[in-house]
Order: structure tokens, then sequence, then C-alpha cells
């Protein structure tokens, strides 16, 4: 069994973003810059913006966190997205998930103009991803798919499983690895909370991407001998042991799960850098005007 390192892989992907900025610097080019909205104070989310701020001043990214408390309005809120597409200065903007319930995610991610959405959650990049075009893609499909080609995994012909249909990483995962692509052309079979006989089509997978948020619900038994095992999960749990108060468990109950494995994904240190080297990919893309001229 084989770690598919992502802290490690996030770290290169940081180190050759890095000296593409220097380069821009050089040439007197747009310095790419990456905003974030955040609504209330959900300590996850606190963790995941802080980190994506982090990240920006490493690879020398300009980067601006707007916060709100959890009682803004939709309109207010659209409003301050509206400013943000007409900033010349904000490349990217990501308006962090989960939103109050008062506020539709729908309208803040239409709202948003495609152009500057590096999450890839607008229905034009989702359409875009959809036909082969080039897009944003969703942060964390993109950094799964950019591990796999990082390590010398080949996808091509490969029985893919994906559980989990969410619009943020299930669906675009499984249209992902059946495109005609480098990770890709794999038989994909995308399973979710009505699937029958749910441990029939996980054994069949070479390659098992586990996005249910469901903590250590893939066990060995559902495993088959010498997969790639790709963990998208990140629940936090209690753990008075932690100095910070709680443990992150995966999807993947990873002790018994690993010893089958080819290849497969720590949680932490997998797929969540990845999702944030992935954002950086995006927001330099973004200030390069790659895929809106
Ligand atoms: N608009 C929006 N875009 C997102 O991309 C988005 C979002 N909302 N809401 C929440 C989820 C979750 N997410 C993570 C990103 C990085 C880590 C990450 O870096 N995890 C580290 C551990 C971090 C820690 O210790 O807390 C790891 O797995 O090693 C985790 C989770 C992005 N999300």
């Amino acid at each position: 069994m084989q770690i598919l390192d992502g802290k490690q892989t996030s770290s290169t992907i940081q180190d050759e973003i890095a000296a593409e900025v220097a380069a821009i610097r050089s040439a007197g080019g747009k310095i790419p810059h990456l905003a974030a909205i955040l609504v209330g104070n959900n300590p996850a989310s606190e963790a995941y913006v802080r980190n994506k701020v982090k990240d920006c001043e490493r690879v020398g990214f300009g980067s601006s966190l707007f916060r709100f408390d959890e009682t803004i309005s939709e309109e207010a809120l659209l409003d301050k997205i509206r400013e943000v597409n007409e900033n010349a200065e904000i490349d990217g903007l990501i308006v962090q998930l989960p939103l109050p319930a008062h506020i539709s995610a729908e309208k803040v991610t239409e709202t948003l103009a495609p152009e500057k959405d590096v999450d890839g959650f607008h229905p034009v990049n989702v359409g875009r991803m959809a036909k082969n075009l080039p897009a944003y893609l969703p942060a964390t499909p993109y950094g799964i798919l950019e591990l796999l080609k990082r390590y010398p995994i080949e996808t091509s012909g490969k029985h893919c499983v994906v559980l989990g249909r969410s619009h943020i990483v299930g669906s675009p995962m499984s249209i992902l690895m059946a495109r005609n692509d480098n990770p890709g052309n794999c038989t994909v079979t995308l399973c979710h909370s009505r699937t029958k006989d749910l441990k029939a089509q996980t054994l069949q997978a070479d390659i098992l991407i586990a996005a249910l948020g469901i903590p250590e619900f893939v066990k060995a038994d559902m495993v088959k001998e010498g997969a790639v095992v790709i963990d998208v999960g990140i629940t936090r749990v209690e753990d008075a042991s932690k100095k910070s108060g709680f443990a992150l468990r995966g999807d993947v109950a990873y002790d018994e799960v690993a010893p089958r494995c080819s290849w497969i994904t720590p949680v932490p240190g997998g797929v969540g850098p990845m999702t944030r080297a992935a954002l950086l990919l995006n927001t330099l893309d973004a200030a390069k005007r790659s895929f809106y001229p």
C-alpha cells in the first residue's frame, strides 16, 4: 500500500504557482487576487478560509476576506457580490459554504460573474465542464485529478465508483472521470443513498472515490484488493486528547481499508490540501483570463 500524499503534492503545486507569479511580476502582468466571503462564524469554515488566505500569501497572490454577521440579508450579500464583479483588482471570489438558511446558495452562485467563479459552481462553468470546454473545475474534483495525474496511476479503462452525488464533489467527479482525458477514460458508476446493494458496486471499483460525508463508512469488506481509494470526507469529531479538542475523520475506515489498497489518500493530508491547491490554480487561470478572454 502506498500513500497519495496530498500535502506534499499541494506544496509542489504551490511552488510551481509561486514561480509563475514571480514571472508575472517581472513581466508587469496582473498579480492574481483571490477574495473570500465568510458569513457567520462556523469554526470549520473559519479554519478553511484562514488557510486559503495563508496559501495566497505563500504563492504571492493578493487576497481579501470579507466577513459578515450571520444576520446579513440575502440582498446585502448579493450586492457585495455585484461589487466584486465590478472590481477589476479581484480575479476570483469564493463564498464559503454552508450559508445561513435564509440565504439562497443558488442565487449567490448565479450572481457571481462566471469569469470570477473560481469554485466552478456557476451553471455556466458546470455546463462548460460537462461539455469538456475550458472552465474552472470545482476545486475538490480538480485537486483529485491533479493528485492522480502526479502519481503513476493508470485510469484509462478502469472502473471508477463514486460514492455521493453532491453538486460540488460526486456529480462533477463522475463526469470528469468518464471523460476522454488523462486522468479519465474510466467506466463510472455513481452511487448514492438510494443505491441498492452498495457493496456489490464498491467491490467492482478499481478506483473508489468516497464523498458521502459519513465518517468511516467504507469498510474493508467493501473494497477490492489492489484498489485506489480516494477519501473526500473530513468530518470533525470531538477528541479530548487533541489540543484543538477535535479530530478529523474521513469517509473511509482507514486502518482496516489501507492494507487492501494499492494507493490511498490519508485524512488529513490527502484531498483537503489538494482542494486548496486547485483553488489557487483556478485563481491563476482567472488572472490570466485563460477561459474568459
Ligand atoms: N465555497 C466553498 N468552496 C469550497 O471549496 C469549500 C466550501 N465552500 N465549504 C467547505 C468545503 C470544505 N473545504 C475544504 C478545503 C480544505 C480542507 C483542508 O485543507 N483540510 C486539511 C485539514 C485542515 C484542518 O486541519 O482543518 C486536510 O485535509 O489535511 C478541508 C476542507 C472546502 N470547501
